[in-house]
C-alpha cells in the first residue's frame, strides 16, 4: 500500500512534473515564437521605411536633376518644394544627392547625429576655401586643428562666465563709434547708408576687441564688405564675377599676415599687444600644429567673418524692419529709455527688456536661412517626425530652418516680422520654440552667447543716442529691400542698400 502509495505518488509527482515542463516549454514556445513574429514585424516595418525614403523630386536632365530651377533662386526653390513634398525630400543637384530636412524634430537629429556618420568636413571645406583661399591641400589638416584645437579655445573663452574680456571691448569701443557718427554737428540730421551706421562701427569694435589696436579695422572694412558681399559668387566659383572680392581677400589676408608677422617670427615671444586671449590662445595652437605663417592669416579671417558677418546681417534687419514700422521702433526706444531710468540691469534682457528680447528672437527666427548641411561618410539613419530615415553614404543632407521658422501650424502670419511675437504674455498658453538658429550637438554655435549679448548693446546703444528713420518715408518709399536670391546659408541678405536719417537724441 505504502508501496503503491509512494508509487501513485511519484508517478503523480512526476506527471505534475512533466505537466509543468510542458507547459513553461509552451509557454516559451509561445513567446519565442511571438518574439520571433514581432522581430519579423518590426525588420519588415525598418525594411518598408528603408525601401520608402525621401521622395526624389521629379527631374528631366541626367545629373543636372534640379540644379538649374535650384540655381536661379533658393530659397524659392525650398519653398516650392517644401510645401509640395513636406518634411524631406531628397534633390539632385549637378551629380549630388541632398537629402533636405524641414521638420523640426528632423533638424534636431540631424545636428545631434547620435551615429555620428555625418560630418562638416566637405562644406567646411568650401567655406574655407572661399573665405581664405587655404590651398586645397592643407585644408583637412587646417580643419581638423579648428575643430580640435581652436574651436575648444572659442566656446570657452567666449562661455558666459568669460566673454566679458571680448564683449566689454567690444561695448567700449561701440558707444564711441557711434558718438563720433554726429560728432561734428549734433543736432542736425544725418543720412547715411546702414553699413555706416551697424556695419561699420559693429566691424570696428570686433576687430579692436578680437586683435587690439595693431590691427588696421578702419583701413579694412571695405574689403571685408567687398569679400562678404562676394562670397556667393565665390563660393559657386565665378571668379570673374567676383574678381573685386578675391582681390579684396587677397589684401585682407596680407594685411592678416602682417598683423601676426613680429610674433610669429619671433616664436611668439610676448603676446600681441590688446590681442584678446582668444587670439592668442589660438596663435599659439596654431604654431604648435606647425600651420604656416600664410594658413595662420586664413584661420583668423576665417574667424573674423564668422565673428561679425551674421551678427551684422542679423541687426541689419532689425533695424530694417523698425524703421518701416514707427509703431514699433516708438515702442522699443521706449522700453529702452524706460530701462535707462531704472537700475534693472541693461544686460539681462529677459526682464528688463523684455520687447527688445522678443524683437531678437523675431530677428533671429525671420531672417535665418538653411544652416545645417551634412555629409553622410557611411550610411546612416536620422529621425524625422518620429519615422527612421535612412541616408546613404555620400549623400548631403541639409537642414531647412527658414522652413521650420515658417511653419504656420506653429507662427502666425510667419512671412511677417512681428515686434513683440515672442514677449511671453500672462494669459497665454503656448511658448513658441526658441528659433533653431545656432545649431546644436557637437557644432552648435560656439559665438551665441555673445552675438545675442552685443544684438542686445548695439540696439540699446543706437536707440539711446540717435532717432532713426527711413530716409525715404514719403509714400512708396518705406520698403523692405529685395532679398537675395543666391544666398541660402547663414542670414539672409539684402538686394538693395537701406538709407536712415539719424538725429541725435537728448533723453
Ligand atoms: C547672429 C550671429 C551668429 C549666427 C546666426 C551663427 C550661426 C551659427 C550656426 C548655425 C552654427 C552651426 C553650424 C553647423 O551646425 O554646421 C555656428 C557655428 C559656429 N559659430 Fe556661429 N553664429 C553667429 C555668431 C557667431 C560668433 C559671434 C562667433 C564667434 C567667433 C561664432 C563662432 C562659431 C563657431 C566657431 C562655430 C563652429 C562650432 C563648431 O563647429 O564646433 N558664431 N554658428
Amino acid at each position: 500500500m505504502n508501496k503503491c502509495m509512494t508509487s501513485i505518488s511519484i508517478s503523480n509527482f512526476t506527471l505534475a512534473t512533466m505537466l509543468n515542463v510542458l507547459s513553461i516549454a509552451i509557454a516559451s514556445l509561445v513567446i519565442f515564437t511571438l518574439g520571433v513574429a514581432c522581430a519579423g514585424q518590426r525588420k519588415r516595418l525598418d525594411v518598408v521605411e528603408k525601401l520608402n525614403g525621401p521622395v526624389t523630386v521629379p527631374y528631366f536632365l541626367p545629373w543636372f536633376g534640379s540644379f538649374f530651377a535650384f540655381n536661379q533662386d533658393p530659397l524659392k526653390f525650398f519653398k516650392l518644394c517644401h510645401q509640395r513634398y513636406g518634411k524631406i525630400y531628397k534633390v539632385l543637384l549637378a551629380g549630388k544627392k541632398i537629402v533636405v530636412v524641414a521638420h523640426p524634430d528632423g533638424i534636431t537629429s540631424l545636428n545631434r547625429d547620435t551615429n555620428k556618420n555625418l560630418t562638416n568636413s566637405a562644406v567646411f571645406a568650401i567655406m574655407m576655401r572661399g573665405i581664405s583661399n587655404f590651398n586645397p591641400s592643407n585644408v583637412d589638416y587646417i580643419h581638423q586643428v579648428m575643430d580640435q584645437r581652436i574651436f575648444p579655445i572659442t566656446k570657452r573663452t567666449l562661455s558666459p562666465a568669460l566673454m566679458g574680456q571680448v564683449t566689454q571691448s567690444v561695448e567700449g569701443s561701440l558707444r564711441k563709434e557711434l558718438l563720433a557718427l554726429c560728432s561734428g554737428e549734433p543736432r542736425s540730421p544725418r543720412r547715411l547708408k546702414l553699413p555706416e551706421l551697424i556695419g561699420r562701427p559693429l566691424y570696428i569694435s570686433n576687430c579692436a576687441a578680437l586683435f587690439g589696436f595693431r590691427y588696421p579695422s578702419l583701413n579694412t572694412f571695405s574689403d571685408f564688405e567687398l569679400l562678404d558681399s562676394g562670397l556667393p559668387q565665390i563660393l559657386t566659383r565665378l571668379p570673374f564675377v567676383a574678381r573685386r572680392s578675391l582681390d579684396a581677400r587677397g589684401r585682407l589676408l596680407s594685411v592678416l599676415m602682417e598683423y601676426i608677422s613680429s610674433w610669429w617670427e619671433s616664436d611668439g615671444v610676448e603676446d600681441i599687444p590688446g590681442a584678446s586671449t582668444l587670439v592668442m590662445e589660438s596663435l599659439k595652437e596654431m604654431k604648435v600644429s606647425k600651420l604656416s605663417k600664410r594658413d595662420a592669416a586664413g584661420v583668423l579671417l576665417l574667424f573674423l567673418w564668422g565673428f561679425h558677418s551674421n551678427m551684422w546681417y542679423m541687426l541689419f534687419w532689425l533695424v530694417t524692419h523698425l524703421i518701416m514700422d514707427e509703431e514699433s521702433m516708438g515702442r522699443l526706444v521706449d522700453e529702452v529709455d524706460a530701462c535707462a531710468r531704472t537700475d534693472a540691469p541693461v544686460h539681462d534682457g529677459k526682464k528688463a527688456l523684455s520687447l527688445l528680447e522678443s524683437a531678437i528672437s523675431e530677428t533671429l527666427r525671420w531672417a535665418t536661412t538653411s544652416s545645417t548641411v551634412r555629409f553622410a561618410e557611411e550610411d546612416t539613419e536620422i529621425i524625422v517626425d518620429g519615422s527612421v530615415v535612412v541616408i546613404n553614404k555620400g549623400e548631403y543632407v541639409v537642414g531647412d530652418i527658414r522652413a521650420a521658422h515658417h511653419d504656420r501650424s506653429i507662427f502666425e502670419h510667419p512671412e511677417e516680422f512681428i515686434l513683440d511675437r515672442y514677449l511671453v504674455k500672462d494669459d497665454s498658453k503656448t511658448v513658441l520654440p526658441r528659433p533653431m538658429v545656432w545649431g546644436a550637438g557637437k557644432h552648435v554655435c560656439a559665438g551665441r552667447h555673445v552675438a545675442v549679448h552685443l544684438m542686445r548693446r548695439f540696439m540699446v546703444e543706437c536707440l539711446s543716442m540717435y532717432d532713426i528713420k527711413a530716409a525715404n518715408s514719403g509714400p512708396g518709399g518705406k520698403k523692405l529691400p529685395r532679398i537675395s536670391a543666391k544666398s541660402f546659408i547663414g542670414s539672409l541678405k539684402p538686394n538693395d542698400e537701406v538709407h536712415v536719417t539719424i538725429t541725435a537724441r537728448k533723453v
